[in-house]
């Protein structure tokens, strides 16, 4: 498994800055949530980490190798998967040739196979393979993306605001998912999101944007518990109630 670390990443568009020399390191196995406002640069920093953002300065390291130059040779060890599934899925193909196109280091004949195995994993029914993804509901849709991602056999995942545009009836389901995979299979996570409540679920550590500069980090305990930064206590502050964390005074109470 790997680990991913970003130092000092600047990502401009022309003239705007978007992300403005942010370091953060996502450790071997964990999950790191990626939080801030709308705007706040999650997903071009995201996006730069998979080489779909252009990298104005710093360094971007998977296994203290370059990423960009592993991706040059052919190796993707992070899979980006997007809010919309549309965007990692191509309409016009079956979700099992989808998968199967994605299927890492296995001989031709042997892809379908995998790629139903990765569609078990994720809880489609492999008679869903014949299907083109408009015959699936969002939910599914979003299980197959994550297949598709997967079969990559990736490091590191990239979950960029997988479930907001779900139905919030199937949000849990996904995230629960997610949460079990991540831990079966031990990739390292960036999970961004803008709701704390959900990165609380899932994080080891928080990270939060604000402006495209990083201006808070730590132990999702810590920070959820004692927030430095006027951008995290909103964060907070959005989450209707929110239990007290173990260790803390209301938890002691
Ligand atoms: N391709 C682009 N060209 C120019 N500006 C861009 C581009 N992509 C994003 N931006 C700008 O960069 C800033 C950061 O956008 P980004 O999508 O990374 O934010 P975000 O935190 O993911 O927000 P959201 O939660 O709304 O998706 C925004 O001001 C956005 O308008």
């Amino acid at each position: 498994m790997s680990s991913l670390e970003v130092h000092d990443l600047t990502v401009r568009y022309g003239r705007f800055t978007a992300v403005e020399r942010v370091s953060l390191q996502v450790a071997d196995g964990t999950v790191t949530g990626l939080v801030g406002g709308s705007g706040s640069g999650k997903s071009t920093l995201g996006k730069a980490v998979v080489g779909l953002a252009p990298v104005s300065g710093g360094r971007i390291q998977v296994d203290g190798v370059d990423a960009g130059s592993l991706r040059r040779r052919g190796v993707h060890p992070v899979q980006l998967v997007f809010q919309n599934p549309y965007a990692s899925l191509d309409p016009r193909m079956t979700v099992g040739a989808s998968v199967a196109e994605a299927v890492a280091r296995t001989p031709g004949p042997q892809r379908r196979d995998e790629a139903a195995r990765y569609l078990d994993l994720v809880g489609i029914d492999p008679a869903y393979a014949a299907r083109t993804p408009d015959a699936l509901s969002g939910g599914q849709r979003q299980r197959v993306a994550l297949a598709r991602a997967l079969a990559a056999r990736p490091g590191v995942l990239i979950a960029d605001e997988i479930t907001s545009a779900l139905d919030v009836s199937v949000q849990g389901a996904v995230l629960n998912l997610l949460r079990r995979l991540q831990r079966e299979l031990g990739f390292a996570m960036l999970f961004i999101s803008h709701d704390l409540a959900v990165v609380r679920y899932l994080c080891d550590r928080i990270a939060v944007l604000d402006g495209g500069r990083l201006v808070e980090s730590g132990p999702a305990a810590e920070v959820l518990r004692d927030p430095r930064h006027e951008t995290t206590r909103t964060l907070l502050a959005c989450i209707p109630a929110l239990p007290a964390m173990p260790g803390s005074q209301e938890a002691a109470a």
